[in-house]
């Protein structure tokens, strides 16, 4: 990479194109401009705050970036990089310059390196050579298309379109991909022009009554003895039942047909004699015994103090709930631009690609553009997200209904499927099991406890937090509400 162009050989040229596969916007094009541009590339390495392209000046050179990351601002120097909390950055993979370069040929902004950054250079004549110029004229129709398709931009004259269309490029985001850690404290809106993003809520359960409720109504199935003092509600007792009931979203209503038929028998005079215990301390007989806790006594576990009272520690962990889905051609960032900042919801939420390509565009250039007409509609973009403590409601409720699926999956199609292959590899320190991705409550004062990843979150936002995905607690086994299938995977 680092020989210069001219003399690079035919399989070295071919090894580099290979080695460039990795860059999202050299990959882009066609695999013969892929090879043309291999020919004539440039490596470059900078250290942070060179400054690569200045504002104003004319252009002579394309770069992609290969390993680093550079800022792009408004100012000539490239200091205010340093002092924004959000700087608009480009990361490996991107590109930058081809503004300058097409007419008019000055620099719209300057480019600034953060840290060491390794480049690929594309000058001029061969920018225009290879016809990049054409390359960029298509992305730039293909967002112009994207706008002049949307409700919001109806109004608009195609030369104030063009206007918006120069202030950002599409970025591409895969499955899964983390698009923005916060798109509250973003200082960009987004288009999502193909594909969809789901919006993310890290919540810290321990924080939530319903959730400290949840737990000890658990927990009190383990031992229900100790635990009387964390609530003043009815007898432990009688919320087992209910919450034994209640946690599979299957009921059985047998043992209530059979008092009935009873009551029937009886004043028809039947000899019918047996008696059905429904009611009392115990739980109906037809949904059988729980499965038994391993420890009976009571629960000896590290304890932190939140608002309502002791939590077990291993209990207070965080969750990342999904709120909303943004799909092809709806908008990020723009649902309470309208409000007062005052009245503004704050909370940090998350961005997250589910395949995405979207369009970042920096707040105060689209206010810049925006007129009244728009603003209007805008008001229409307004959505309310749920409160933290009804997500975390729903967040149990799909809980229950996870592991019940699981647990019925299991007795149904486990015995039937072949053992997966599982390869052996060779244990990593560091990587963790993502199993442990589950709190288990039945296995809270166990003594060795699997290795929860931490949440890296900046302290402003949470403490670090140990994120699951699921939470399991003593339950039934599924056989006793399913008597029909007594054995896994055999209905009988
Ligand atoms: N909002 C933006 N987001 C990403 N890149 C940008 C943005 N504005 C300008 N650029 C890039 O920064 C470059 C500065 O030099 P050019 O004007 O030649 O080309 C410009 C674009 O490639």
């Amino acid at each position: 990479m680092q020989k210069l162009p001219s003399w690079r050989t035919e399989p070295e040229i071919q090894a580099l194109y290979n080695l460039l596969q990795v860059l999202n916007s050299y990959r882009n094009y066609s695999e013969p401009l892929q090879l043309l541009l291999a020919r004539v590339m440039r490596f470059e390495r900078f250290g942070r705050r060179r400054v690569m392209v200045k504002k104003g000046q004319r252009g002579n050179s394309f770069y992609f970036i290969y390993m680093g990351t550079v800022a792009v601002t408004e100012d000539e120097d490239g200091s205010s990089a340093f002092l924004d909390p959000h700087p608009t950055l480009l990361h490996k993979g991107d590109c930058f310059g081809e503004l300058g370069l097409m007419s008019p040929s000055v620099r719209r902004a300057t480019v600034v390196c953060m840290e060491e950054t390794e480049f690929l250079v594309v000058d001029r004549e061969d920018f225009f050579a290879n016809k990049l110029d054409q390359e960029f004229q298509k992305d730039a129709q293909h967002r112009f298309e994207f706008f002049r398709k949307m409700d919001l931009f109806e109004s608009w004259s195609d030369e104030k379109l063009w206007k918006l269309v120069t202030l950002g490029k599409v970025e591409k985001f895969s499955y899964g991909q983390l698009v923005l850690k916060d798109f509250i404290e973003s200082p960009s809106i987004m288009f999502v022009c193909k594909g969809s993003c789901e919006v993310l809520r890290l919540i810290d359960l321990g924080t939530s009554p319903f959730y400290y409720k949840w737990i000890w109504q658990h927990l009190e199935l383990i031992d229900d003895t100790s635990l009387k003092t964390h609530l003043n509600e009815p007898s432990p007792v009688e919320r087992f039942k209910e919450f034994q009931i209640k946690s599979y979203p299957v009921q059985d209503f047998s043992t209530l047909k059979l008092k009935h038929l009873q009551k029937a028998w009886e004043q028809q005079g039947s000899s019918f004699s047996r008696r059905i215990k429904t009611s009392g301390n115990t739980l109906p007989k037809t949904l059988g015994p729980k499965i038994k806790s391993r420890h009976p006594h009571s629960l000896e576990c590290p304890m932190i103090n939140t608002e309502y009272g002791e939590l077990p520690e291993e209990a207070a962990v965080g969750a990342y709930i999904k709120i909303h889905t943004v799909e092809e051609g709806e908008t990020v960032g723009l649902h309470q631009i309208l409000l007062p900042e005052n009245q503004r919801d704050m909370r940090p939420l998350v961005l997250v690609s589910l395949g995405a390509e979207v369009i970042r565009i920096r707040r105060e250039k689209f206010w810049e553009l925006i007129d009244s007409e728009v603003k209007e509609k805008l008001y229409r973009f307004q959505i309310k997200y749920p409160s933290d403590e009804d997500m975390c409601q729903k967040f149990l409720q799909e809980n229950s209904w996870n592991i019940f699926r699981k647990d019925l999956m299991r007795l149904l199609l486990k015995p039937r499927q072949r053992p997966s292959f599982i390869p052996i590899r060779p244990k990593k320190k560091g990587i963790y099991n993502p199993k442990s991705l589950v709190l288990d409550l039945c296995s809270l004062d166990k003594e060795t406890k699997p290795c929860y990843p931490i949440f890296m979150a900046p302290q402003k936002y949470l403490p670090p937090l140990r994120i699951v995905q699921a939470i399991t607690a003593p339950r039934y086994k599924i056989q006793e509400l399913l008597p029909q299938y007594k054995n896994a995977g055999v209905l009988v």
